[in-house]
């Protein structure tokens, strides 16, 4: 039985400044769904999981998140704490242990004890395959680990929602398929014992044809094809998907 709307986007339109980053939007993201954004680079896939992470706020139509409407800033809090981010970038503090990057924005929160943050971090980082690194700096650190810290970090507030923005655009091929394995259980909720809903854009298409319930092709700020994974890589939904597929794969490895 589908689960109940996490995310709820129909003629949604956002603009920075005066340029249109998304037009007429329709989405809906259930509860345990894994939605992959494809598209070319500048198509909006990024702006898309920014404005379900309320960082962009000029928009118009109709978006609910949880199943209400955020727009004061505590509404916003609120829903955040509900929800986690990947960036391509990893985004770790830099002057912070792996451990400290893992627990702090917890503990700013106040989600747990000093002590049960601790303890829960420590789990984390075996889990995410760093056992040993919690002194570690992010210098220390090569970015598949960064990554997987930042993984831990996202974890740690036991989210509804995961948003990841090309989680492996900044590693190395070898690198990938351990974060992408690793993304997997989490997406399927190995670590957090129910199934995860997930917001993600990649390049990855081994990964999206793992993942997705269902795949949404944007070009430049439209989703302009979307279906299930099998429909869309299958053929007979959008020959422009399929093209831009086969381009990608002529890039990699
Ligand atoms: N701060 C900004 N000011 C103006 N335009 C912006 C800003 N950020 C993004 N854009 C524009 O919005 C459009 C969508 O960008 P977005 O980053 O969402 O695309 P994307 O599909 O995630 O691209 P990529 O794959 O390169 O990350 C692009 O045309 C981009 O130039």
């Amino acid at each position: 039985m589908p689960g109940e709307p996490v995310v709820e986007a129909a003629g949604l339109n956002v603009r920075i400044g005066d340029f249109p980053v998304l037009t007429d939007i329709d989405l809906t993201i259930r509860k345990g769904e894994k939605i992959v954004l494809i598209g070319p680079s500048g198509s909006g896939k990024t702006s898309l999981l920014r404005v379900c992470a309320g960082l962009l706020s000029d928009r118009s139509g109709r978006f609910e998140l949880f199943g209400s409407v955020p727009a004061t800033p505590g509404q916003w809090s609120k829903a955040r704490r509900r929800m986690a981010m990947i960036f391509q970038s990893f985004n770790l503090y830099s002057m912070r242990t792996a451990l400290d990057n893992i627990t702090f924005a917890a503990r700013e929160l106040r989600l747990g004890s000093e002590a049960e943050l601790n303890e829960r971090g420590r789990d984390l980082l075996e889990l995410v395959g760093c056992h040993g690194l919690a002194d570690r700096y992010p210098f220390e650190m090569s970015g598949g680990q960064q990554q997987r810290i930042a993984i831990a970090r996202a974890l740690i507030g036991d989210p509804e929602l995961l948003l990841l923005d090309e989680p492996t655009a900044s590693l190395d091929p070898e690198t990938i398929a351990g974060i992408l394995d690793l993304l997997t259980q989490v997406a399927e909720g190995r670590f957090s014992g129910r199934p995860m809903t997930v917001l993600c854009a990649t390049h990855e298409m081994g990964f999206a044809r793992r993942i997705a319930d269902r795949v949404l092709f944007m070009e430049k700020g439209y989703v302009v094809a979307s279906g299930t994974s099998r429909q869309m890589f299958g053929g007979g939904v959008s020959d422009r998907f399929l093209e831009f597929v086969g381009a990608m794969a002529h890039q990699r490895p």
